[in-house]
């Protein structure tokens, strides 16, 4: 049997400064098959490995060879382009992964048919319009893109549509290969010194704009969330949007595609533009009321049209607004270049692979992101408060629905030097997956718990000294509820665990209103006993006569020879005679033995 380990009380925080109350979402772990030479380099915290089978990662887009090479070294391909929607459902379900870029829709019911198995979508590109982020989200699935390595293309794209549009090259050379020569018909605009709008100023729209400069306009851009002292600094003023867009000549449209942009440029905006304005679109066609478009164009309000990307594409055939003279069209082109379609498939393919390996993907959709070096830093404590949360929840007496959760973290860091997106996410997985059949991971934490009806709320507790630990202490408590182990009830009422990392290892530090010392490692008995001599052996011996190991022991009293709780730390389940041996040991009052 294990040395036993003397009890350590640890005393409380002692300085509260104050504390403050802050609301939540989350992050990711995986649970996907990995081959067992790769179980390796994954990160315990994110992969629970399930199969021995490698991946399978669907590609239903074409994507650059170098991006087929990467994904080919970890994991079985099947390249299927084409695939009608009911084809894509069907082979879903023999997926962990999928990579497509505009052209497929990853619908609610693609999530539906991939019962569980599908954990990433890689959308080889920017937009994610294509993919129902919310079913991705509420099935556990990550949704990663590409964001930057078409950006340049994009904006490279949008500049050739303005330059081209404005001096009639797509009309006019069409109109030279039908053997005309109509040098009058198409006299053109000048750019230089006519003002640019950029709607939306992220990536693209930056881009756009920095060229268009040299070129010679001038250029304000509209974007609600951008911030200005980025435009200010290349020579580019913010606006509101009827500033952007009654004052424009050309304007240039680089918004993504929401319920908000949907349709943004309609009859009532075209009608607030100087007549004879330009448009250029690379972004997505749905921010454009294409028949207002169309009404616009013929009522000589919209001089011309250059058009990259459409409602629904391919438009019909008969589209009044691609056959449009004043139009320019090109069949989503923005980032179709060698060098982009390159880059966006290295991207795409680098992110999939390691989410699937379980890392922490930057380019992240519908999770918030945890750079790499503060992960590093926060891995026990993500252990730790999964851990506390599967005890907390364990400690809850059958009957008792859990509803209201609160964790508290005490920490010398200000609070917008600790980000607990993730661990709130791990103590959520920690209460759920215990008391469910359901996979909780940092995608669909927040989710799982509202649909469960729990509410979890978070408090930060800023102590006095070095914030050299990211975190001292965190807290679980959950109200309103009975405990099957009634010491684990705070003095408040509520079931009560505490913990921290000691030397890199998770400790369970208080329970209820008993301190204690374990390393949260294997499994735990709880026992609370009158303080007495003896009883570390009494119970020691038990446990060694089944041949469990006990790994840790440590006992908190309130007072001598008053009660005490004593935890054990124990590598396997004792039986179910060896507990009730425990249980029938005189000054043993009640004790619980719980799964971490
Ligand atoms: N045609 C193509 O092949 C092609 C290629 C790349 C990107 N795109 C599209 O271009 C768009 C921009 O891409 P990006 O990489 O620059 O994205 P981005 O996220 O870097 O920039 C989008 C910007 O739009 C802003 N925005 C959001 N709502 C807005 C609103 N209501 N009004 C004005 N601005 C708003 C955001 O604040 C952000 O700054 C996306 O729709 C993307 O899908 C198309
Ligand atoms: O959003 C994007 O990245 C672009 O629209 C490119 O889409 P594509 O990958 O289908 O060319």
């Amino acid at each position: 049997m294990a040395a036993l380990a003397s009890s350590i009380i640890l005393s409380a925080p002692s300085s509260l400064k104050k504390s403050t109350l802050s609301s939540l979402s989350w992050r990711l772990p995986l649970n996907v098959s990995l081959p067992r030479h790769q179980r390796r380099r994954a990160s315990p915290v994110f992969v629970v490995v399930s199969m021995d089978a490698k991946p399978t990662i669907l590609v239903a887009e074409k994507l650059g060879e170098a991006g087929i090479d990467l994904l080919k070294g970890f994991a079985n391909v099947d390249c299927s382009y084409n695939l009608s929607p009911e084809e894509l459902c069907t082979k879903i379900s023999l997926c962990d992964a999928l990579i497509v870029r505009s052209g497929t829709k990853v619908s609610r019911e693609v999530f539906e048919s991939s019962a569980g198995r599908l954990k990433v979508v890689g959308r080889a590109g920017v937009g994610i319009d294509n993919v129902d982020l919310a079913a991705a989200t509420e099935h556990g699935c990550l949704v990663v893109n590409a964001p930057t390595a078409n950006t340049v293309a994009a904006a490279e794209h949008g500049i050739a549509l303005l330059t081209a549009m404005a001096r009639n090259v797509a009309q006019a050379d069409a109109s030279i290969k039908a053997g005309k020569w109509q040098r009058n018909k198409y006299v053109g605009v000048s750019l230089v010194g006519k003002t640019l709008a950029v709607m939306g100023f992220g990536k693209v729209g930056t881009e756009v704009a920095r060229r268009a400069k040299g070129l010679g306009m001038h250029i304000i851009a509209h974007d609600p969330y951008a911030p200005a002292d980025r435009a200010h600094a290349i020579g580019v003023d913010l606006v509101s949007f009827d500033e952007a867009i009654s004052t424009a000549d050309f304007i240039s449209l680089h918004m993504p595609l929401t319920p908000s942009t949907s349709k943004i440029l309609n009859d009532e905006n075209f009608a607030k533009m100087k007549k004879g304005v330009r448009i250029v679109n690379v972004a997505r066609g749905g921010v454009i009321d294409e028949d207002a478009l169309v009404r616009a164009l013929d009522a000589g309000i919209v001089a011309q049209a250059a058009l990259d990307v459409f409602t629904v594409e391919p438009p019909p055939q008969d589209s009044k607004l691609v056959h449009h003279e004043n139009v320019t069209v090109t069949p989503h082109l923005g980032a179709s270049t060698m060098e982009a379609q390159e880059g966006v498939a290295i991207e795409i393919a680098e992110a999939v692979v390691g989410a699937l390996r379980g890392e922490l993907a930057a380019t992240a959709v519908n999770a918030p992101m945890v750079p790499a070096e503060v992960l590093v830093e926060l891995k026990p404590y993500v252990t730790l408060a999964e851990k506390l949360g599967r005890l907390a929840v364990q400690l809850v007496a059958g009957g008792s629905g859990v509803k209201l959760v609160k964790v508290t973290y005490a920490s010398a860091r200000a609070p917008d030097d600790l980000d607990t997106r993730l661990l709130r996410a791990m103590v959520t997985k920690g209460l759920i997956e215990p008391i469910s059949s359901v996979f909780v991971n940092l995608v669909n934490a927040d989710f799982t718990a509202k649909q469960r009806g729990i509410r979890i709320s978070e408090e930060r507790v800023i102590l006095d000294g070095s914030p050299e630990k990211p975190l001292e202490i965190i807290q679980v408590q959950i109200a309103n509820v009975e405990s099957k182990f009634a010491s684990a009830i705070s003095e408040s009422g509520e079931i009560k665990v505490e913990g921290r990392v000691k030397d890199g290892v998770p400790h369970l530090t208080k329970v209820g209103a008993f301190e204690v010392d374990v390393s949260l490692e294997g499994n735990l008995i709880l026992c609370r006993q009158v303080d007495q001599p003896g009883m570390i052996g009494s119970v020691g011996s038990i446990l060694g006569e089944e041949n469990v190991n006990v790994s840790f022991m440590s006992v908190g009293r309130i007072s001598p020879r008053k009660q005490a709780v004593m935890a054990i730390g124990v590598d396997e389940k004792p039986s179910k005679e060896g507990l009730r041996r425990i249980g029938e040991i005189p000054a043993v009052e009640e004790f619980v033995f719980l799964a971490l």
